[in-house]
């Protein structure tokens, strides 16, 4: 199976505290894979060290064969990013954002597909600051689709979103699994992370101290549900008792 990400004893300090310790994990085309870990464990400084958006101390990230920081404008074209504090001017509609984004691209997606894919068409012509959280949501996964990426990064997609609006944005990231686009995806949220996840990562202060898929992380706890599971793996097990 042909690699998507590949990253190799990963290491990132901030004035000398280890956020990222040894990270090494490879995520294959096709494949949604989770990163998890509690508040702080290291998740977005591991992904902007794999996006060569942060510099790692040590060790390397590959996104389809391209380094990162050697070949940006390359991996550029095909990798889609959603970031968590993604934020953008509040006086610019929807339809006017994606045609921005679109300029950015060579090959760009027609993005008036996508936001119909996403049931935005109605709201083109409404300002960003106009949108549900939800809506929001669902926008900036268009705008990670528009490059017409292999692989997208999206970290904590579905935070903050009431219940409804993050099964729909569930039922998005899955049609997006069903056309094959490689999805490296950070969340809180064991029931999407079931749902979604063909494989998963748990960091804890900055160690992956698990890597495999959901099944094999209950099976390799004494615990019978992934939320108990991922809290003994993080050592929160107080907080099992309250499951
Ligand atoms: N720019 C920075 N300068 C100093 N410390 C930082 C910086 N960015 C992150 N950190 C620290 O590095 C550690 C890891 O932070 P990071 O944001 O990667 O965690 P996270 O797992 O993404 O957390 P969350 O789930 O809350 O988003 C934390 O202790 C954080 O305080």
């Amino acid at each position: 199976m042909k690699t998507a990400i590949d990253v190799q004893d990963l290491w990132k300090s901030y004035s000398g505290i280890p956020a990222v310790r040894g990270m090494s994990m490879r995520v294959a085309q096709g494949e949604v894979f989770g990163l998890l870990g509690a508040n702080g464990a290291g998740k977005s400084t591991a992904i902007e060290c794999i996006l060569g958006t942060k510099k790692a101390d040590r060790g390397s990230a590959a996104i389809l064969g391209l380094d990162p920081q050697q070949q940006r404008s390359q991996l550029f074209e095909q990798v889609g990013v959603q970031f968590q504090e993604a934020s953008y001017p509040d006086k610019i509609k929807v339809g006017e954002l994606c045609e921005e984004t679109c300029c950015l691209y060579r090959k760009a997606a027609d993005y008036h597909f996508l936001l119909n894919q996403l049931g935005l068409t109605e709201k083109k012509k409404n300002f960003v600051s106009e949108l549900s959280g939800g809506e929001k949501q669902r926008l900036f996964i268009v705008l990670a689709l528009i490059p017409n990426p292999k692989v997208v990064f999206l970290d904590e997609l579905t935070t903050g979103l009431d219940p409804r609006a993050r099964r729909e944005v569930w039922k998005c990231l899955l049609e997006m699994k069903k056309a094959g686009l490689s999805i490296f995806l950070t969340s809180h949220f064991m029931e999407e992370v079931e749902l979604l996840c063909d494989r998963v990562a748990v960091l804890k202060k900055g160690d992956v101290v698990f890597c495999g898929t959901v099944n094999e992380m209950i099976r390799k706890s004494p615990y019978e549900r992934l939320e108990q599971a991922y809290l003994w793996f993080t050592d929160e097990e107080e907080e099992i008792e309250n499951l």
